[in-house]
């Protein structure tokens, strides 16, 4: 018996294009503004010394030292242009996108089933749990700010990243244990096959959704 609705977000409950060109190219044109404006931030100095240490691993000349604010931008527009999902550039992402919810120039896009499938959702009992690949902060922006109003209400729990990957099982696994069922008891959608196999593998329920198909989070 399914107890927990998993639903992925790009792709599945947001079109792509809001994610690839609304989000990224608003947080893209401000990642240097953003890191000179808070360079006294203990928060964001966490973020970008997590940054340097991955950039170690990079084969590139942008970042030449770890104070350079310019090169620090550079890399986080190289990450985000290759939709990499480092924790780091979402976590940064999420706290440039909150700027843009509070003043009402960004609004997170739900594709029109969204709100019925909560609705049936939540009357079948379910709970209704988010996992993306952005952080939790931009997840509960995306939703509390949407386009269809405060989508919150209706989300008991929200994963990102620093459960692990989405594309390794032991995610599915450690998502399960944290919300205390089985994770034959959780139903994940998303539109990433690679991610549907990992978490099929992990004993999920899957449904796999290809909005370009007209599938649909209704049943
Ligand atoms: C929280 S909205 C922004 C989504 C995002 O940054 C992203 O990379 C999409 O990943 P998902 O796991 O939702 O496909
Ligand atoms: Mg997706």
């Amino acid at each position: 018996m399914i107890q927990i609705v998993l639903l992925d977000i790009e792709g599945t409950t947001t079109p792509i294009d809001f994610v690839t060109k609304t989000l990224f190219p608003y947080a893209r044109s401000r990642y240097l503004s953003f890191l000179q404006e808070h360079s006294t931030s203990p928060e964001i100095r966490e973020i970008t010394d997590r940054l340097w240490l991955s950039y170690q691993d990079e084969p590139l000349s942008c970042w030449p030292e770890k104070d350079d604010l310019a090169g620090a931008a550079a890399y986080l527009r190289y990450l985000s242009d290759q939709d990499r999902k480092l924790t780091a550039l979402k976590d940064l992402q999420g706290k440039i996108w909150r700027t843009g919810y509070e003043d009402s120039s960004l609004k997170g896009e739900m594709y029109d089933d969204v709100i019925p499938a909560l609705q049936q959702w939540k009357q079948q009992g379910r709970k209704i749990a988010i996992y993306s690949s952005g952080s939790v902060a931009a997840q509960q922006l995306i939703f509390g700010c949407s386009n269809v109003g405060d989508l919150r209400p209706y989300i008991s729990n929200y994963f990102d990243t620093q459960i692990g990957a989405k594309l390794d099982v032991s995610s599915y696994q450690k998502i399960a244990e944290h919300l205390g069922v089985t994770p034959q008891e959780i139903h994940f959608y998303s539109d990433n096959p690679r991610e549907i196999e990992a978490a099929q593998k992990a004993g999920c329920v899957v449904t796999e959704i290809r909005r370009e198909q007209q599938d649909t989070l209704l049943t």
